[in-house]
């Protein structure tokens, strides 16, 4: 008996004092509850163990080793994993050319605000009750100081009159259809105005790619537009190799380069002040190599009156087509130049057949009317019109949406 009630009173002692270490383990638990872990909690927020409220028991009889081990599975590897950047080559934006079709159209509004004293004043003119022949001089005198020339300005004036005549009531709408469709038949709407850029069979009778040259006299927009077509031909799909045949200004080379490089079309350049003719040939045999649909080249600037510069441009030529023909040559034009412009075009045309013609800077000048006179003096037609300086202002000429420009 003296047994069992010494063992009950040892029960009782080890009970009370379990009792008693698990209610000061509790205290000094939540004594501190979480403050101080807390802080340096946000240094890894995404990896911060999940329950903000642990169960206080566990939470006592947990080893301090086991919550590291919580810890590490949550991830912390992967987590950190996820968070090296990824390292790609940089390779130089390749830029997506507007498509060239309606250019023109939408390039509407530069050409009218600078061709309006063409064309609305025309019209004016024409819409006045009494066509007497101060009118009619007046009429003349627009259309000379648009630039369209002596001769043509002749033809039109007595066209307009003898139709005039012949029309009994002027509405503004017949007076409209009438000069439409006099400009256009003066600017021509027959002519083949494509840039010729379909392969050539060269001289080893193998196919070769279409090759253009772009000559002009300096600063008129020479290497603009090459960069520029080279824009028109890659958005309608052709492989192009620029030829920097301007070894006179390093700029040039480099400024083609780049337009070259907006559109990934590789450029060829040869040493400045190199010889161009040999930039030129070896820009055609790289297309050649390469498979290239086109080779556009880039010639210097030479005003029409060094007869030295002018010989340098005809052996360019020369020398391309030891290789095969060249399929167009484009005469750059600026068209704020006015008359000086046809007096270029007859001796560039002496030396290098030109097969187009590429009229800049056409929005900033009232000047429209030199496309006709150009025409007239070259034979060949007007293929391209420059209106602005951003890389998509170079569009295909279409007479009736100019003409429909012209007068509103
Ligand atoms: N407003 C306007 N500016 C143009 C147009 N085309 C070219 N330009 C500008 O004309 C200037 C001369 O252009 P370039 O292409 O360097 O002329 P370039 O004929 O190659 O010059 P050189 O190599 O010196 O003979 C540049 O500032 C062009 O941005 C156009 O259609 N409109």
């Amino acid at each position: 008996m003296e047994t069992v009630i010494l063992a009950v009173v040892i029960a009782v002692v080890v009970l009370g004092a379990i009792g008693g270490l698990v209610v000061s383990g509790r205290k000094k638990k939540q004594l501190p509850p979480s403050p101080p872990a807390a802080p340096s909690a946000p240094a890894t927020p995404s990896v911060t163990a999940p329950p903000a409220e642990p169960h206080i028991g566990e939470e006592a009889e947990t080893p301090h080793d086991e919550e590291r081990r919580t810890i590490e599975e949550v991830g912390l590897p992967e987590a950190a994993e996820a968070e090296v950047p990824t390292v790609t080559p940089e390779v130089p934006a390749v830029e997506v050319p507007e498509p060239t079709a309606g250019r023109l159209v939408r390039l509407r509004a530069r050409l009218s605000r600078s061709q309006n004293t063409l064309g609305k004043g025309l019209l004016t003119l024409l819409s006045r009750e009494h066509l007497d022949d101060e009118t009619w001089e007046e009429i003349e005198d627009t259309l000379l100081t648009a630039d369209v020339g002596v001769t043509p300005t002749q033809e039109l004036v007595e066209r307009l009159r003898e139709r005039v005549k012949v029309l009994g009531t002027r509405t503004p709408e017949d007076l409209r259809a009438l000069l439409r469709e006099e400009l256009l038949s003066l600017i021509g709407t027959d002519a083949d105005r494509s840039v010729h850029t379909h392969n050539g069979i060269g001289t080893n009778g193998d196919e070769i790619p279409g090759v253009v040259m772009v000559v002009g006299v300096n600063g008129t927009g020479k290497t603009t537009t090459t960069g520029k077509l080279a824009r028109v031909l890659v958005a309608d799909g052709k492989s192009v190799v620029l030829g920097a045949a301007d070894t006179f200004r390093a700029a040039a080379t480099d400024q083609l380069q780049t337009w070259g490089e907006r559109v990934g079309a590789r450029t060829v350049r040869g040493p400045e002040n190199g010889d161009p003719a040999s930039v030129a040939y070896d820009a055609v045999k790289e297309g050649i190599a390469e498979g290239a649909d086109v080779v556009l080249i880039d010639t210097a600037g030479r005003l029409h009156t060094k007869t030295g510069l002018m010989d340098e441009l005809g052996k360019v030529k020369r020398v391309v087509e030891k290789h095969g023909p060249v399929g167009e040559v484009l005469l750059v034009l600026d068209a704020t130049t006015g008359q000086n412009g046809l007096v270029q075009a007859r001796v560039f045309a002496e030396v290098v057949d030109i097969t187009g013609v590429v009229l800049t800077k056409l929005d900033g000048t009232a000047k429209g009317g030199i496309i006709v006179a150009v025409q007239r003096e070259l034979g060949v037609p007007v293929k391209l019109v420059g209106l602005g300086e951003g890389a998509d202002d170079l569009a295909p000429f279409e007479p009736e949406a100019f003409v429909d420009a012209l007068i509103g």
